[in-house]
């Protein structure tokens, strides 16, 4: 049994309240180990020394070195791919190739892009005639914001966090990072990395909790964080919001969806059925980026629906390192529970049960995992629970339309504004409309494709800000204009 501990200046440390919970694995709900829950104490520490690293070694490096540094962790991730991958496995239910292709890879890749981008940055600089006939001359200079406080969700649980701590160590931050208390392994692991490679104590910092009266909380209230961001559900990012407000730190934050995938009559038929079946299902529909409202143009409706039913019905579940396996679990019973009630409210509301629509039959051994049917839904309104609201689940429902401006209509008929993916070969009418959708990003015949120098982040109730590439010098370094008049 694991012993799950938090990560506090370079020590693996428990906590003063003696507090645990069980870490279960979602495929059998075996017990994986025994997560130490940071309490205030240890919140304090995590802030203390990430405070006092900014002045320490770390604040010292130029930025050719930090980066230097941070491509020595790039490398030792590489090598110890196998070790984060049976812990992303283990803590999610995965399937394995899914996480060596994505979770892990990322990983890494998060901080390379960073490195590269950082080092050969450059900032602006202005001359302009002073009223007495002299010179003065700007430029500006970037600076690490401070402490970052990074909170970050179970369903990428390496990806979203080293997405998010590559930018800001990049930049010369220092970080505490509370992962979601589901998947406390991958961001307890990396401390280990973080040792190997020389990263300076108190750089990098794990406190393992929950959100509310818990570490998240007691993070995010705390007044030696300089800024704080966060991926997932918009409720949550509300809460953030308000604990920022006191003490006007800035976020960046990532938040729901309830994402459309558009689907005209003359698309790539293949290419839509089996793009679609990934955005719908992959990971078990627990990506921000996912889809579950599909809109598909009347003509090939019927078609569009039989097809991707085959897909679901395809879908075997089980576990991660069976090489039959297509999808896994969800993250934990709460999150089951949810996406079962809202199998049941579509029932309720009238759905046509295309496929699913509940909980598959399992081995024994299985049976108490956190497993539930692919579904696809028809025949509802788009006023039905399962259209309006995020569910983040393996399902969607699929509704027809008639005209592009009915299909727009739909799409961004929603207070969310996170992705959306168009299937057609009319390049005018791709373009048409994927300016007319109210997102942040927006895939033409494809879906989850990242080229990670590009913005990233949601529009509307889908987040705040854009990470990616220079982007996210933004939200991790703060902008100083010097003048000097000669
Ligand atoms: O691909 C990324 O950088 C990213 O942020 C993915 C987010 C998925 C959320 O569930």
């Amino acid at each position: 049994m694991k012993d799950i501990k938090n990560f506090i200046n370079g020590q693996y440390v428990t906590n003063v309240s003696g507090k645990t919970y069980e870490k279960r694995n979602p495929v059998d709900n075996s017990l994986i180990g025994l997560v130490h829950e940071a309490g205030q104490p240890e919140v304090d520490a995590a802030v203390a020394a990430a405070r006092a690293a900014l002045h320490g070694p770390w604040g010292k490096l130029s930025v050719v070195e930090r980066c230097a540094m941070l491509d020595g962790l790039v490398a030792e991730i590489n090598h110890r791919f196998d070790d984060f991958l049976q812990a992303e496995v283990a803590d999610t239910g995965k399937p394995a190739h899914l996480a060596s292709h994505i979770d892990i890879p990322r990983g890494a890749a998060n901080f390379k892009i960073f490195t590269d981008t950082i080092k050969n940055v450059s900032t602006e600089s202005f001359e302009m005639r002073t009223p007495d006939g002299k010179t003065a001359r700007s430029y500006g200079v970037r600076t690490p914001r401070g402490v970052i406080a990074i909170i970050c969700p179970w369903n990428l649980p390496l990806l979203l966090m080293t997405w998010k701590c590559g930018p800001a160590m990049a930049c010369g931050n220092t970080v505490v990072v509370k992962p979601s208390e589901a998947t406390p392994s991958t961001a307890t692991l990396l401390g280990e990395v973080m040792n190997k490679v020389g990263v300076p104590p108190g750089v990098y910092n794990v406190v393992n909790g929950f959100g509310v009266n818990s570490a998240g909380s007691f993070l995010t209230a705390h007044p030696g964080v300089n800024g704080i961001t966060f991926t997932g559900e918009t409720k949550t990012g509300t809460a953030i919001m308000k604990a920022a407000a006191d003490g006007i730190r800035p976020v960046s934050l990532e938040l729901g969806g309830k994402n459309a995938a558009v689907v005209f009559a003359d698309c790539d038929f293949d290419n839509a059925i089996a793009t679609v079946t990934r955005s719908v299902f992959e990971n078990c529909g627990q990506v921000c980026l996912g889809t579950e409202r599909v809109y598909v143009e009347r003509p090939i409706f019927d078609k569009f629906v039989a097809a991707l039913k085959v897909k679901a019905e395809g879908m075997k579940p089980g576990r991660p390192f069976d090489h039959d396996t297509k999808i896994g679990p969800l993250v934990s019973k709460i999150h089951q529970k949810k996406v079962l009630s809202y199998y049941a409210r579509a029932k309720e509301e009238g759905a046509t049960i295309v496929f699913g629509g509940g909980v598959p039959d399992m081995p024994d051994d299985l049976k108490d995992g956190c497993w539930v049917e692919p579904t696809i839904w028809t025949g509802l309104p788009e006023t039905a629970s399962v259209v309006r609201e995020e569910i983040f689940g393996p399902c969607c429902h699929i509704q027809p339309f008639d005209t592009e401006e009915e299909a727009v209509r739909m799409a961004n008929d929603t207070k969310y504004g996170l992705a959306t993916s168009i299937y057609t070969q009319d390049i005018s009418r791709a373009s048409r409309v994927a300016t007319q959708i109210e997102v942040g990003l927006c895939w033409i015949n494809s879906w989850f494709l990242r080229d990670l120098r590009t913005p990233f982040g949601g529009s509307k109730q889908s987040g705040i800000g854009r990470e990616g590439g220079l982007h996210s010098l933004e939200f991790y370094t703060e902008l100083r204009n010097v003048m000097v008049k000669y």
